[in-house]
């Protein structure tokens, strides 16, 4: 079988891991998966911020097209990077366990720590604004690549500090780096830390073979995510977070929005029973219904 993946170090770490968890699952040898990395369009583009490439399925739309050709079998992705609105005929089948949730901070050892002034390399819109809502002093310096390459970046000193997901560091084997930052000062993105893997809909065979590695609560905090992001109308280029945590039957999820200079924000929480879908959305309708029209037009609803 070929599973497929994005070529970056932390997408081929994450890809071996699922290889691993299927042959441990099921008993299968070396031989059983072949990984088959594939170049994706935000692969490509490495000079612009993502939010304005514009198109959607930016971390996908290859790899969907290699599914639905059979020139792979499964794909791998990180579940922050797979937009809200999937093709009919792909299923999230399987989710590993999420790691570390939160966002490490480099360069110094909290948000509260940095010089006034600090650069700050991101290039993501919930990062900055979370970053200027807590400190308007701050400026933000454009950052994209993957993980070394911000590394990097920042010893070369073209920022004073940069915001990393723990999930990414330690996969790479890098626990070390940074300073990780409470949730409750910086909530995370939609369904960081958890890795998924899809299949078509239509291979009975993979599905059963896939739920035999899917770690439930992980699967049903990131799909409660994501039903919120579905609700709000956001996409990656929409300044959002949300967290959802197992809480015995029920989720508990917490979320929050902004505008792209963090001046704007509304926070809310709630409870759902599991497999209740009307309070996450009554969560998005009442973040949106409370937000001044600034902030509410960069949300959609539904
Ligand atoms: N947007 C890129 C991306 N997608 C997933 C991760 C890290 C791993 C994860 O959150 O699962 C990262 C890097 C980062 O945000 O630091």
């Amino acid at each position: 079988m070929k599973l497929g993946t994005r070529g970056s170090p932390l997408a081929l770490t994450q890809a071996h891991m699922v290889r691993r968890a299927l042959m441990a699952a099921h008993g299968w040898g070396e031989d059983a998966i072949t990984i088959v990395p594939v170049k994706t369009t935000g692969d490509r583009v490495q000079d612009r911020p993502l939010s304005e490439l514009g198109g959607k399925a930016l971390w996908t739309k290859e790899l969907d097209h290699a599914l639905g050709e059979g020139a792979i079998d499964f794909a791998v992705h990180s579940m922050k990077d797979v937009e809200t609105i999937r093709p009919e005929a792909i299923v999230i089948a399987a989710m590993l366990e999420r790691a570390d949730m939160r966002d490490r901070l480099i360069g110094a050892d909290s948000v509260a720590a940095l010089p006034r002034g600090a650069r700050v390399g991101t290039s993501s819109p919930r990062r900055s604004a979370q970053l200027l809502r807590l400190r308007a002093d701050l400026e933000i310096v454009m950052f994209r690549g993957n993980v070394d390459t911000r590394l990097s970046r920042l010893n070369l000193g073209e920022a004073d500090a940069t915001l990393l997901a723990a999930a990414g560091l330690d996969r790479l084997g890098r626990p070390e780096i940074g300073h990780a930052i409470a949730t409750d000062i910086m909530l995370p993105a939609p369904a960081q830390g958890a890795v998924g893997i899809e299949c078509l809909g239509t291979r009975d065979d993979l599905r059963a073979a896939l739920a035999a590695i899917d770690h439930h609560d992980t699967h049903l905090c990131v799909l409660t995510e994501r039903a919120l992001l579905a609700h709000l109308g956001a996409d990656c280029r929409s300044p959002m977070a949300a967290l959802a945590v197992r809480e015995g039957d029920s989720v508990f999820l917490r979320a929050e929005i902004l505008s792209m200079d963090g001046r704007l924000h509304r926070a809310g929480e709630t409870t759902a029973a599991v497999g209740d879908h009307a309070p996450i959305a009554a969560l998005a309708s009442a973040l949106l219904a409370d937000a001044e029209p600034e902030l509410r037009a960069l949300f959609s609803g539904i």
